[in-house]
């Protein structure tokens, strides 16, 4: 199987069925400090700076990634911190379009 970080995400449609709790428990472990929400239908990623610019660079880096995806992700930053959050609306929950997503912003901070 192809490394999730060199997989490019599908068109989601409306009605795509979200990933079963086994799939999301292992796909899981394919990425580096995400966690997944206790409703279980979102994967996010906190990370920490000193200071605000390396915050707004990491937004714009990860809207930059769900651009070039056409899969978006949810951005929440601040002084000191970017929290990144995936899910797939169209599924309501988790597909594989948010773990590739979160695997190739892992490969761009490594
Ligand atoms: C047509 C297009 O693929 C869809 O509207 C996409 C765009 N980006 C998206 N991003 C996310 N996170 N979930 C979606 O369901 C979604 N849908």
């Amino acid at each position: 199987m192809t490394a999730l970080a060199n997989r490019t995400c599908t068109a989601c449609k409306d009605g795509t069925p979200p990933l079963g709790a086994d799939d999301v428990k292992r796909m899981l472990t394919e990425l580096n400090d995400w966690t997944l929400s206790d409703d279980g239908t979102t994967i996010s990623r906190r990370f920490e700076f000193k200071g605000f610019a390396k915050a707004v660079e990491m937004a714009n880096l990860a809207a930059w990634l769900g651009n070039k995806q056409g899969h978006h992700p949810d951005v929440a930053f601040g002084w000191g911190y970017c929290l990144v959050s995936f899910t797939t609306h169209a599924a309501g929950g988790l597909t594989e379009n948010d773990f590739i997503c979160a695997a190739r912003l892992d490969a761009l901070v490594a």
